[in-house]
């Protein structure tokens, strides 16, 4: 009798899975292969990273646009291999993909509900609201906390029990910019820099790397979302829920009953609050965003950048030699001005954001239906499906980078970027959805490059991964075993 049940349970699950799996089959469209139960997903999270699954996909369809089919889970879904395409979904055609594939429970985890996760209007006012935060202006405002922050690092650095023979910089970066955010997001003055096992960081940290367990409840809250509201379940964890707004609400009783007034994100969201009213979970929300946004994301771009510059000595020398002659100009002072006149340090930035786009894939929801045209017939894209750029894909086509390997900041030069494919190049997205904080990450990383290279020389070490291998279990790119380089003074 078991025996009887366990094969009619086989053979009902091979059958709804079956069903499931020849949705794009029954379309006659290209598809990768997917396997029981969890789709095109085998392995990634676990074996490798998502970057690693994006680019061989996008290597094995690329020369059969527009697109082709996948399966998240059980979830029909696309990626996109066409430009044209992909400009629809982020710019021409927005009002057809504003949407983003997140669950959201208000009750359970205040801090989902934000500019990065919402959809249509709710997503709309956010983002009118919250723009003014992101401008140049700002961005100067913040300068001097980003640059002071730098100091300490550089200091922390020059400790004679500092071990510069073989370090390991992925931590420190990312130490140096969850200072920089959580002073510029909450006003927090954070310690974490040589103090790994501090509360903030360690929370920080646990966002972006969860143990596997973790992943699991995150595949359950995506294959189900319904029966994951049913239970009333989060997607943070309690303790980073408890820990976050916990912060947020005690600074903002503390400015509020004492009338105090700084110079940061949070003032400005305490003031949109007051003038065109904001709730307290939008608060709680939204600086969390700019803390989970702002601080991995810049601290992996100053990583990889570090790693690439350890390798190519000659980039190295000639982005030392601008740094020292452009400072020379302005008495030897960091300023925002001089970090501006640095045209081969973006060039560099550039280079390391194409080799290594943080965000791999950009995901959007189809929230209005479209018509997507192939070769010889034309494609319905159903309502909420989501669609996938592979952003990682892309920035490695030798059709549009050639030698993509190859780290050469030459392919950014003011020359030869004029000559860039539209859309190839796309590490902060397009179009309305596009990364709010642009200028705050980039000055962030500039300022962390330019005071560490001009006080270090930089060379790869015993322990330094070659080639480069991603975590396969964190949200972004991040190197395997941490990023271990030498460093020396530079007197
Ligand atoms: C190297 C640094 C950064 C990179 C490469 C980057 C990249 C991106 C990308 C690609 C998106 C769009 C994601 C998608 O469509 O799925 C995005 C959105 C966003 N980014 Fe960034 N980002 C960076 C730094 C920052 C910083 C410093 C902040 C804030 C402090 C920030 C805040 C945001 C927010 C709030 C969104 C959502 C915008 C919306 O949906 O309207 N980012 N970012």
């Amino acid at each position: 009798m078991i025996l009887y049940l366990l094969i009619a349970i086989i053979v009902l699950t091979y059958i709804f899975f079956s069903k499931k799996y020849s949705y794009w089959r029954d379309l006659g469209f290209p598809y990768a292969k997917p396997s029981i139960p969890v789709g095109n997903l085998c392995g990634v999270g676990i074996k490798e990273h998502l970057s690693d699954f994006v680019i061989r996909e996008y290597n094995n369809f690329k020369d059969k646009p527009p697109a082709f089919g996948i399966y998240l889970l059980t979830k029909p879904a696309l990626i996109l291999t066409d430009l044209e395409l992909i400009h629809d979904v982020t710019t021409r055609c927005f009002e057809s993909f504003h949407g983003k594939e997140f669950y959201i429970n208000e009750k359970a985890d205040p801090l989902m509900k934000s500019l990065f996760t919402t959809s249509g209007q709710e997503w709309k006012d956010l983002r009118q609201k919250l723009s003014p935060i992101f401008t140049v202006g700002r961005t100067k405002m913040i300068f001097p906390i980003i640059a002071e922050t730098a100091d300490r690092m550089i200091e922390y650095l020059k400790q004679p029990d500092t071990n510069r023979e073989t370090i390991e910089m992925k931590e420190i970066f990312s130490s140096f910019t969850t200072e920089v955010v959580a002073n510029a997001a909450f006003g927090l003055d954070v310690k974490c820099l040589g103090h790994p096992d501090n509360d903030f960081r360690k929370a920080t940290r646990y966002i972006f790397q969860p143990p596997m367990w973790y992943n699991l409840k995150i595949l359950l809250i995506f294959s189900m979302p319904e029966v994951a509201k049913f239970f009333n379940m989060a997607q943070n964890p309690k303790f980073v829920i408890d820990f976050f707004t916990k912060t947020v609400r005690d600074n903002l009783e503390f400015r509020e009953k004492n009338n105090i007034q700084r110079d940061d994100f949070f003032q400005l969201l305490i003031n949109i609050k007051k003038d065109e009213g904001m709730t307290f979970n939008e608060i709680a929300a939204n600086s969390f965003i700019f803390l989970i946004a702002g601080l991995e994301t810049s601290a992996i771009a100053i990583t990889f950048c570090t790693y690439e510059l350890a390798f190519n000595q000659d980039i190295q020398d000639r982005l030392r030699t601008e740094i020292e002659t452009v400072l020379k100009k302005h008495d030897g002072d960091v300023t925002y001005d001089a970090i501006m006149e640095m045209k081969y340090l973006e060039m560099v930035i550039n280079e390391t954001l194409r080799k290594y786009p943080i965000f791999e894939v950009q995901v959007r929801k189809c929230t209005k239906e479209f018509t997507m045209r192939m070769p010889d017939s034309e494609l319905a894209i159903p309502i909420g499906t989501p669609v996938l750029i592979p952003v990682a894909g892309i920035h490695n086509d030798e059709r549009y980078f050639k030698n993509p390997e190859k780290f050469d900041p030459e392919r950014f030069s003011e020359e030869n970027i004029k000559n860039l494919v539209p859309h190839t190049f796309i590490p902060f997205s397009e179009g309305p959805r596009n990364c709010i904080g642009i200028s705050f990450g980039l000055m962030q990383i500039k300022l962390g490059l330019v005071k560490f290279l001009k006080n270090f020389r930089i060379m790869p070490c015993s322990k330094t991964i070659i080639p480069m291998k991603f975590t396969p279990n964190y949200s972004f790119q991040s190197p395997l075993g941490g990023m271990w380089i030498k460093i020396e003074s530079i007197e």
